[in-house]
């Protein structure tokens, strides 16, 4: 899904501007992408989030990404748009915005979706950035999921895509999942391409949910 999303942006446009989700749930996707056969020099990577610690850092969503695919592929080195979390989330914010400025509607949007609803580094009762014109990044202070420290991109700025997906696994998520169809306003909910969205579950999630 994700290379015949590319090949398309590709062929229609010259370019993929993809967005990945951090999180442990895409490190699989990563590492089958590090063997696909494709024009590496039209891939652009942004991330949806980032937490604020050292580069190197196990925890870092840039990290994880890097050692299972980035590091691997020849994706030029200007296209690779980390967000520069270790500066705290004020400044690495600011800067990402900056880097976001004249970039247009994402080809691919990938997220994931925690055990409370949060996507991206959008966390329920905190600014998820929904109203029109919201800023593109947000710093994000006090995260109820370590580290307390983060930058996410705006709810807003993650549906100007077109193309949306979510990748779901484990158990752990049955409940977010379960509240998320039954139309309770967690953060994912806030992500509203005009394509609609596409959640992938795995069959953990299939199975019907008890109450
Ligand atoms: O903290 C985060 O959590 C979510 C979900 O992560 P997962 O480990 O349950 O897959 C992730 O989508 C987000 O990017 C990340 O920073």
């Amino acid at each position: 899904m994700i290379t015949s999303s590319a090949a398309e942006a590709i062929h229609e446009r010259g370019q993929f501007h993809f967005v990945l989700a951090g999180g442990s749930t895409p490190r699989g996707i990563y590492h089958g992408l590090s063997a696909a056969p494709t024009d590496w020099s039209a891939w652009h990577i942004y991330f949806s989030d980032e937490r604020c610690l050292p580069p190197l850092d196990p925890e870092r969503n840039s990290r994880m990404a890097a050692e299972v695919w980035l590091d691997r592929v020849p994706i030029p080195q200007a296209q690779l748009h980390a967000i520069r979390g270790e500066l705290g989330a004020l400044q690495a914010s600011r800067m990402y915005a900056e880097t976001l400025r004249t970039v247009g509607a994402f080809d691919l949007v990938l997220l994931g979706l925690g055990e409370d609803g949060h996507t991206a580094s959008l966390f329920p009762g905190h600014e998820w950035g929904i109203v029109p014109g919201s800023q593109d990044t947000l710093a994000v202070y006090a995260a109820p999921k370590l580290p307390p420290q983060r930058v996410s991109l705006s709810a807003t700025r993650l549906s100007r895509a077109r193309q949306v997906m979510f990748v779901v696994s484990g158990e752990s998520k049955h409940t977010a999942v379960a509240e998320w169809r039954a139309g309770k306003n967690i953060p994912a909910r806030a992500i509203m391409p005009q394509a609609g969205v596409d959640v992938l579950v795995d069959a953990t999630l299939l199975v019907p949910i008890a109450h």
